[in-house]
């Protein structure tokens, strides 16, 4: 096996991964992720037991028991780049012996769901609904720096896009884990959700800094390919979906949708929508 140099795998002093800040005991192999840090404690607050507190930039790590089940809860803070850190880093704290510096022979597969908010590009899918991501396109350019491997169908679903978009680069597109789908979101609205590099103009916002495309939410909203279309945006589980086919493990993105970009609503009772889905997956995870 080969060695993984101090420069490639960052080890603190203290033995902990470099930016999650955790040591391999911490974690457990069932994760939830969400992107605000103040969220993780409203996950943990149903735990029956904390036992292990860490935090570290973004990266607020509670690991504990619900109904005697040991669940690890971890922010990431906004968008796919901090997605490439945290599945690099989780996957090196369960696949990489640390002492030796070399992959391990037995892999570790990890089941990781996402607690996220969402915009709806539908008026199918209202507010308040709590949407499984069954597929993602992303619109970031990460996948432009890892060998991921895509069906034919979805490389053809993506190159309508690019085309219609008039984008300069191809978007990917990634499926998630049919088996949480069937565990956790059996009874949720099925998606396929957009990932954007942005908040703003990705998603055809406007404030003060306008846009180069003025059709885009519309060329969102309208998009079809066999039957394919989307349904709602946000800004991490594309980057999820295909971390998690290149590193081997189940993955899982839950969208509470907290805005309609087609109706122009927000929900007035965001953290109600939230804190649902939140005991929804404790429930079943
Ligand atoms: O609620 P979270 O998980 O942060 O997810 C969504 O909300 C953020 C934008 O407000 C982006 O991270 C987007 O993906
Ligand atoms: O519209 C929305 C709502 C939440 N998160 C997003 O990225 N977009």
């Amino acid at each position: 096996m080969a060695y993984i140099p101090e420069s490639e795998l960052i080890i603190n002093p203290n033995g902990t991964v470099y930016h999650l800040n955790l040591l391999p005991e911490h974690i457990s192999d069932t994760i939830i992720t969400l992107g605000d840090p103040e969220r993780v404690a409203k996950v943990s607050r149903y735990f029956d037991e904390i036992e292990v507190e860490v935090a570290k930039r973004e990266f607020i790590t509670h690991t504990g028991y619900y109904k005697g089940k040991r669940l690890t809860v971890i922010s990431t803070g906004i968008g796919t780049d901090n997605i490439d850190i945290l599945m690099n880093e989780l996957d090196a704290l369960v696949n990489i012996d640390f002492r030796s510096r070399e992959v391990n022979e037995e892999k570790i597969k990890l089941s990781i769901v996402r607690i996220g908010t969402s915009g709806s590009l539908q008026e199918t899918v209202p507010l308040g609904s709590h949407l499984a991501s069954h597929t993602s396109i992303g619109l970031d350019t990460l996948m432009a720096f890892y060998p991921l491997e895509q069906t034919g169908e979805e490389q053809s679903i993506t190159a309508k896009l690019q085309q219609e978009l008039a984008l300069g680069f191809r978007p990917y597109c990634v499926s998630g884990s049919q088996s949480l789908i069937q565990k956790i979101a059996f009874d949720m609205v099925p998606g396929n959700t957009l990932t954007c590099p942005g908040f703003y103009a990705p998603q055809g916002r406007v404030l003060r800094g306008g846009l180069r495309n003025e059709q885009l939410l519309q060329t969102y909203h309208n998009f079809r390919h066999n039957g394919y279309m989307l349904t709602n945006f946000e800004m991490e589980t594309a980057g999820y979906y295909s971390m998690g086919r290149i590193l081997g493990h189940e993955m899982l993105s839950l969208n509470a949708i907290v805005a309609n970009r087609i109706t122009q609503q927000f929900a007035d009772n965001a953290e109600q929508v939230i804190d649902d889905l939140i005991v929804k997956v404790l429930d079943r995870i």
